[in-house]
């Protein structure tokens, strides 16, 4: 039995799982796919820091509804590619989604090889249509080749830098949508220095100073 204090024993909260429900609403189904990616990672963060225990309290709406948002700017992508996924957010939350969509799925990025095992155990338990790649993002470019509808991340880089990883794919059609947070006007500023960029910005639906970046189209100065 785990010591009162282990982190696997903090209790998700009733009321910020509500709020997250009603501001990022999903079916039955995803939902119990949610449920059981919680449950795995609240075990592993134990072993594994997977997400500030600090935000552990609000976990459904720090981190779940900021990944599920991204649904609604692009309702009829099927398939994704999301990197630097750590601990699953947005990858893991989106493929659980994806799973109510016929032909959907989504390659998650993962260069550590104890988050990516985690990664990999998450779409296991949640039967959520993901591949996991434990390789730099810079070296899946040609082996995730098939047509890209959307590449997401979060807490990943600087905005120039997350420009750069995911070109290849904008290039082949794809949508960038990148979670960000307050800092986004200086960080478009330095971004548009050695890019030509029409970004949108959203304001994220979680609250807070959060922004979503998405950009339809990418060229190198
Ligand atoms: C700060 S974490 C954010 C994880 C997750 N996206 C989130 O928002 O909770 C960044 C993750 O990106 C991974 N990462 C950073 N650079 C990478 C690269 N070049 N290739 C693959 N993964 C990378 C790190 O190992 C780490 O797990």
């Amino acid at each position: 039995m785990a010591p009162a204090s282990h982190p696997a024993t903090v209790a998700v909260s009733a009321p910020d799982k509500g709020a997250a429900l009603a501001l990022t609403p999903v079916s039955r189904e995803t939902e119990a796919r949610l449920d059981r990616y919680v449950a795995l990672l609240l075990e592993w963060q134990a072993k594994t820091n997977l997400v500030a225990p600090s935000t552990l309290p609000n976990l459904w709406t720090r981190h779940i509804s900021d990944s599920l948002q991204l649904l609604s700017l692009a309702p009829l992508a099927k398939s994704w590619v999301d990197l630097g996924s750590g601990g699953g957010f947005p990858g893991v939350v989106l493929a659980c989604a994806l799973a109510e969509v016929p032909g959907a799925s989504i390659h998650l990025v993962e260069r550590i090889a104890k988050k990516a095992a985690f990664l990999r155990e998450a779409i296991r338990v949640t039967a959520a249509p993901g591949t996991v790649h434990l390789a730099d993002i810079g070296d899946t470019v040609d082996r995730i080749s098939g047509p890209i509808d959307c590449v997401t991340a979060r807490a990943l880089a600087p905005l120039h830098q997350l420009i750069g990883f995911a070109e290849p794919w904008v290039r082949r059609g794809a949508k960038a949508l990148f979670l960000k947070g307050q800092d986004v006007e200086a960080e478009l500023t330095e971004a548009t220095k050695y890019w030509n960029i029409q970004p949108e910005l959203h304001a994220s639906r979680t609250g807070g100073h959060g922004w979503i970046v998405e950009l339809g189209s990418i060229e190198r100065r």
